[in-house]
């Protein structure tokens, strides 16, 4: 890949943090971030910009409101409870074919517009992740939500063996369960899975608000930076897509990854405005005993 690094002409040298070097940075890239064709571009240049300073990217990619799109399309309802889409086994062949067919082919064309980086893969592949039918807690009711499934296991060879290879993996949230039923998986939550078996510095997760609000809908200030404990208090209040969200990080960080940032991806280079400051915009996540960084 060292042609790669020579061909692409956007790549301008950067202080880069040097202790993030060869490191895994696990990039989440929501599909309300996505709508904007201009914002994807960016993103994909991110990735690669990511690379040529010597982090090791990994995108996770969502693709909600593209599932929706397409539901509408073929007259199929579609309902969310406590942030998951329920999943009848129609929906789930409407959330692969997007999923994996569209959202996950456009972000790889997009990234490799700079040259050989990116390869496409879902949890299926490989084994890559493993998970289990989760029904979701609703008003403390525990409700069927159908093909949804959780991450249980992680298998990181297949991802480790592209980043060796100096490859850019982009996974799409599928997943096989043991009992070979094909399940949806919320984006968010297969990000922090694939996060804690990468053994990733950080988890970075792009969404279209600013981070976590304190007091939604009433106020939009954000929550700049909390400990895992403090979230943990929180999440029983969180709701729609923030609680899987908020929930992915503090599994992140609980299962060891440095530190776990939800940002605005609106805002163009959003990734790499928080990975060069060091400091980031919107809510940082950080294990309990850290204070500071
Ligand atoms: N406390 C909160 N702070 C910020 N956004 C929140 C909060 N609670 C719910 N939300 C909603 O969560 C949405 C982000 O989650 P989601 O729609 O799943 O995005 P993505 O596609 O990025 O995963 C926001 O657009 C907002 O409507
Ligand atoms: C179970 C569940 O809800 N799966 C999600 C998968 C995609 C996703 O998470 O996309 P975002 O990151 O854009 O929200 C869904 O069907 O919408």
């Amino acid at each position: 890949m060292a042609a790669a690094r020579e061909e692409d002409p956007s790549v301008r040298p950067l202080p880069w943090p040097e202790e993030l070097r060869g490191r895994v940075v696990v990039v989440k890239f929501g599909g309300n971030a996505m709508v904007d064709p201009e914002l994807q571009l960016t993103f994909a240049q991110d990735v690669v910009e990511l690379w040529h300073a010597g982090l090791r990217p990994v995108v996770v990619h969502g693709g909600g409101p593209q599932i929706s799109a397409m539901l509408e399309r073929l007259g199929l309802e579609t309902r969310f409870e406590a942030g998951l889409r329920v999943t009848t086994p129609e929906t789930m062949d409407v959330v692969r074919m997007v999923l994996t067919g569209r959202v996950q082919r456009e972000l790889v064309g997009h990234i490799n517009a700079h040259g050989p980086f990116a390869v496409g893969l879902t949890g299926e592949d490989a084994h890559t992740m493993t998970a289990v039918r989760r029904p979701a807690r609703v008003d403390g009711e525990t409700v069927d939500i159908g093909l949804v499934g959780d991450v249980v296991d992680v298998n990181p060879a297949m991802v480790r063996a592209l980043l060796e290879q100096d490859h850019i993996p982009v996974v799409s949230p599928v997943a096989r369960g043991a009992d070979g039923q094909v399940y949806n998986v919320n984006a968010d939550l297969a990000a922090a899975a694939l996060a804690v078996a990468l053994d990733a510095e950080r988890l970075v997760m792009l969404t279209d608000v600013e981070g976590l609000y304190a007091d939604w809908p009433r106020s939009t200030e954000v929550i700049g930076r909390l400990t895992a404990r403090a979230l943990d208090g929180l999440l029983p209040g969180l709701a729609s897509g923030m609680l899987p969200k908020m929930e992915g990080c503090l599994r992140a960080v609980r299962g060891g990854v440095r530190k776990a940032h939800v940002l605005d991806g609106r805002v163009p280079h959003a990734v790499l405005r928080s990975v060069l400051a060091g400091t980031s915009p919107g809510t940082t996540v950080v294990p309990d005993a850290v204070t500071r960084s």
